[in-house]
């Protein structure tokens, strides 16, 4: 679960500050799909960075599967992030000189260098589990340049997995891609965080992604200013 207790985020602003985030709630269960979308500027991203514990807040409680991040140092909420959040960008950050199967492994021998070998062993076959679940096993000794936008994407979301992470922290899944690709992706969003019990936060511009999503909020100014299954805001 995420939970965002009354959270304010200012940045520095020449002699002042700027209120990116002001007095914002918000809350994400397991196995669910929580959009945010909302203007440029509105503070989407800000609040995604202070979910995923990347920036502290000035004010207001980050709770991440139970774990208050508030008064966690930096090497404690890297920690956390390292166990318990899976992060998909909207760009592929993904290594151009490794194959899809390599991207999920990277991870792990980044922080489990003295992993051993059945660890090790685990690790490989939840790569390939995974790259199935997506539906590029096929495409494993693929690298990016081989790929299309909307598969490296799911080498994103499987990457992201590999950690079996209690919260999902997703931005704009679907700019890059056309409305097919694009709806394919949202597709296995909500299919893995079903099956792997994440609690998922979507930011997007995308619209018509909305309605398929369990709750979304509207964020104008800081503010959260709508809430509510999208159906309910259709008929508003
Ligand atoms: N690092 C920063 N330093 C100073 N101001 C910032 C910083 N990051 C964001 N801001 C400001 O905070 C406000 C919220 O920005 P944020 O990027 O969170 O909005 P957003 O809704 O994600 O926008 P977009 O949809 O364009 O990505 C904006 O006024 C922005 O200019």
């Amino acid at each position: 679960m995420i939970d965002l207790d009354n959270i304010t985020l200012t940045y520095p602003d020449g002699t002042s500050r700027i209120t990116a985030v002001d007095d914002v709630s918000l809350r994400v269960a397991a196995g669910t799909v929580v959009g945010l979308t909302g203007p440029s500027g509105s503070g989407k991203s800000s609040l995604l960075a202070v979910a995923s514990t990347l920036i502290r807040p000035d004010r207001g409680t980050v709770t991440i599967d139970g774990i208050d991040a508030t008064n966690l140092d930096l090497s404690e909420r890297a920690e956390l992030r390292r166990t318990k959040v899976g992060l998909v960008f909207q760009q592929s950050n993904l290594l151009g000189s490794l194959t899809a199967y390599e991207q999920l492994l990277v991870m792990n021998e980044l922080t489990a260098q003295h992993a051993r070998r059945a660890a090790r062993a685990a690790t490989r076959e939840r790569a390939r589990h995974l790259l199935d679940t997506v539906g590029l096993a096929a495409d494993a000794e693929k690298r990016p340049a081989q790929l299309s936008g909307g598969e490296r994407q799911r080498v994103n979301i499987a990457r992201a997995l590999m950690h079996e992470p209690a919260v999902l922290i997703v931005d704009e899944p679907t700019s890059a891609l056309d409305q097919e690709r694009g709806g394919q992706i949202v597709d296995l969003l909500l299919r893995l965080t079903a099956q792997h019990s994440t609690a998922t936060l979507l930011v997007t511009h995308d619209r018509r992604i909305l309605p398929r999503l369990t709750k979304t909020h509207v964020m104008v100014d800081g503010h959260l200013t709508a809430e509510g299954s999208m159906a309910d805001q259709m008929r508003g």
